[in-house]
């Protein structure tokens, strides 16, 4: 039996793929057993939803870090929260399995929790560094330096955003404005936590990266030569699994228990004509962007599908007529229902490889962090997407809902010749996602070889 702890940062955007990837490892290898550790928060969250796997139980800390409602609103204090107070009980859960059977093998960490590393280092047992963004991110962080020398950090954007920087190993060019908000904008005062966080992964075992190799080929290489470990790109670290089967057959996607049955809804959508708008699970925008982004979007007359976290109060007058609206749904079921054409999308990672695999072209409204670098390689690298909001030099601007309006139109018009071309470009970038999941694809190897490398306990 091979006893993995797999130990998340407490959010949706990285609780949720550590899930599917643990949920992939158990399904690889019946003899895999894993423990996912959670604030008690996180699991009255989750638990309900997970909690059914035979092989995956769940452990918790208590609730020593700001709650998942408000950590959107002082950023810096949960940042420093996670980095400093989850050691303790974490500690105190390995104390507590480690006097049971079986033993832990290893722990997967999210790069995040950079202490995690230490914990396992003292303990001789194995880590495995878990990294839930782009693996072109992951190249950027670590070479951080290389902005420094090159006169790129610190700097004004409004300034020189425009200027290019070719120097990270494996990343396509790409404009200053275009690098993650860390760097120069919002969430600055989180970098040096982020740069010891990516530096700490020399000293664990092993690199996991929610990247799918095919997708950013070079810098997975790149990766893969620089350290002295195993790096293995596993992604997307997407549900898939849940819905392989069912993908070509719409209606058999409907969820029977589904309180707001909005499948019945989307059924009843012609195809690719739908939509989906979705922000995340934290960030919000202004009020104010958010006014023109309802209006525009409206306006424009395009039937859409809005996730709306609870917060209805742009609906208020009820006007939904070729729309709907939820508080959330089961989100890549939804992108792959036929009649979705299109997603609004605020660039969260696992949003953007949802939409990668389901083949659903973006409109991108990145709002922070690595979502900026994120808009850029669905627009330029993949060109799978249009941009509705133009990276940030200087000072925040406003979209418009009149440009919305019109950008909308064009988007979802399937007869455009723009538009048809990047279809079939997010045609193309989803075989090679749904390939790299199939049997003997590259994600799917990677999992079996990192399996094997716990079993064998070859790490170093
Ligand atoms: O109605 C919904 C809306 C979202 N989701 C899920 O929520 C998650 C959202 O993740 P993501 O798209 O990555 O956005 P965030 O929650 O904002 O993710 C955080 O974590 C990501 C991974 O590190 C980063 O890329 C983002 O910038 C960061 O904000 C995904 O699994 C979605 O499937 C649902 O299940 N239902």
């Amino acid at each position: 039996m091979c006893h993995i702890v797999a130990l998340p940062y407490p959010g949706r955007g990285h609780i949720n793929p550590m899930m599917n990837l643990c949920k992939l490892l158990v399904s690889r290898n019946p003899n895999v057993f894993i423990t996912f550790v959670v604030t008690e928060e996180w699991l009255s969250f989750i638990g309900s939803g997970h909690g059914n796997h035979n092989n995956i139980r769940f452990e918790t800390i208590p609730n020593v870090i700001p709650s998942e409602l408000v950590r959107a609103r002082d950023f810096l204090a949960f940042v420093e929260s996670v980095s400093t107070k989850m050691e303790a009980p974490f500690e105190k859960v390995l104390d507590f399995l480690q006097v049971e059977a079986p033993v832990v093998s290893a722990i997967i960490v999210d790069t995040f929790l950079a202490w995690a590393v230490d914990v396992g280092n003292r303990r001789n047992i194995p880590v495995a560094s878990f990294w839930s963004m782009s693996a072109s991110l992951f190249s950027v962080f670590h070479h951080f330096e290389l902005l420094v020398q090159n006169g790129h950090f610190p700097v004004e954007l409004s300034e020189r955003g425009e200027e290019v920087v070719d120097y990270i190993p494996g990343l396509a060019s790409t404009k200053l404005a275009d690098l993650p908000t860390i760097f120069y904008g919002s969430g600055r005062q989180t970098l040096q936590r982020a740069l010891e966080s990516v530096s700490k992964v020399s000293k664990a075992q092993c690199l996991l990266l929610s990247s799918v190799y095919e997708l950013e080929a070079k810098v997975n290489d790149t990766l893969k030569a620089k350290f002295p470990f195993p790096v293995y790109p596993i992604g997307p670290t997407i549900p898939y699994f849940e819905i392989k089967r069912n993908l070509l057959t719409p209606t058999s996607l409907n969820i029977k228990n589904e309180p707001d049955n909005y499948f019945h809804w989307l059924d009843s959508q012609p195809d690719s004509s739908v939509l989906y708008v979705s922000l995340g699970s934290l960030w919000s925008v202004s009020s104010v962007q958010m006014d023109e982004i309802v209006a525009g979007v409206r306006n424009s007359g395009v039937r859409f599908f809005w996730v709306s976290r609870g917060d209805t109060s742009w609906f208020k007058d009820g006007c939904v007529d070729r729309g709907i609206v939820v508080p959330w749904c089961d989100q890549l079921k939804v992108l792959c229902h036929s009649s979705i054409g299109g997603f609004w999308t605020h660039c969260g990672l696992n949003s953007t490889l949802e939409a990668a695999y389901a083949g659903v072209p973006m409109l991108t409204f990145p709002i922070m962090m690595d979502q900026v670098p994120n808009s850029k390689l669905i627009v330029e690298d993949w060109k799978i997407g249009w941009r509705v909001k133009k990276p940030e030099i200087g000072s925040e601007s406003l979209v418009t809902r009149d440009e919305i309006t019109e950008l909308v139109k064009r988007f979802m018009d399937l007869n455009n010749d723009e538009r048809k071309a990047m279809s079939k470009r997010a045609r193309e970038v989803q075989e090679i996602c749904q390939e790299a999941v199939a049997e003997n694809g590259s994600s799917i190897t990677n999992f079996d070889a990192f399996l094997n490398d716990i079993s064998l306990a070859h790490f170093n």
